[in-house]
């Protein structure tokens, strides 16, 4: 499919349109079926992001927000993308939003793929907006390629798995790329020049085992947000 490339000339311009381009696409869902989703990735580039629309003027209530992974550890563990969404997102206008976690008290994960694929499940399908992010390896969402799970993550019907990255830490919980797939609008965030040539990197060659972000850009049309 393809791959809109929309740059900005800083963080904080970037940040602000997307943040209005989302919080728009939320207001039409919630128009049209009386709730939207949200999902949305962990790590370092979306905190900016986070913090921006957690002051959008939205009927918070109506939106599910879930994430594209997480990492196996306590909610409270600097390492947990939901820590990073309950400190960053779901405060302000947005601290009525509901949060569909992507952990439980397991200790494997693989334990609570059923329970957490039940959670993924009852948030309607397609999700309104999925927004990605991608390591330096090519991995998005927890599909790392360095993972022996991988050819699951890539295949599987299923709407999530557990994934043990060989090259990162902690055991993850990921959605699928099936279930990523099942999303309205789909946005790479990306900073830095280093992102940016991993993606030229991506374009360049076919191989989605090799980097998974190739999976979603072969599959969907993306938009990638991007900013030095
Ligand atoms: O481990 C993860 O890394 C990616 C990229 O994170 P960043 O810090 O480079 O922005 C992230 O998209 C994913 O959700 C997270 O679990």
């Amino acid at each position: 499919m393809t791959l809109l490339v929309n740059e900005f000339a800083s963080q904080e311009a970037l940040v602000e349109e997307f943040a209005s381009t989302i919080t728009a696409l939320l207001r039409e869902g919630i128009k049209e079926k009386g709730r939207a989703s949200l999902v949305v990735s962990g790590g370092r580039t979306p905190i900016a992001l986070f913090n921006k629309l957690s002051t959008s003027q939205l009927p918070w209530e109506n939106v599910d927000v879930t994430l594209a992974d997480e990492r196996w550890v306590d909610a409270s563990d600097d390492a947990s993308n939901e820590k990073l969404v309950r400190t960053h997102l779901l405060k302000d206008n947005a601290a009525n939003a509901n949060f569909v976690s992507l952990t439980t008290s397991d200790n494997d994960a693989n334990n609570a793929v059923g329970e957490i694929s039940q959670r993924v499940t009852n948030i309607s399908s397609p999700f309104d907006v999925l927004i990605l992010g991608m390591g330096e390896d090519g991995h998005t969402a927890s599909l790392f390629p360095c993972a022996k799970q991988i050819k699951e993550g890539l295949t599987t019907e299923a709407d999530c798995l557990a994934v043990t990255p060989g090259e990162a830490p902690h055991q993850r919980m990921s959605l699928s790329l099936k279930k990523l797939l099942e999303s309205k609008r789909i946005f790479l965030h990306l900073t830095g020049n280093s992102k940016k040539r991993v993606v030229e990197q991506a374009q360049s060659g076919d191989d989605p085992y090799e980097m998974p972000i190739r999976a979603i850009i072969q599959n969907a049309q993306v938009e990638l947000m991007w900013a030095p």
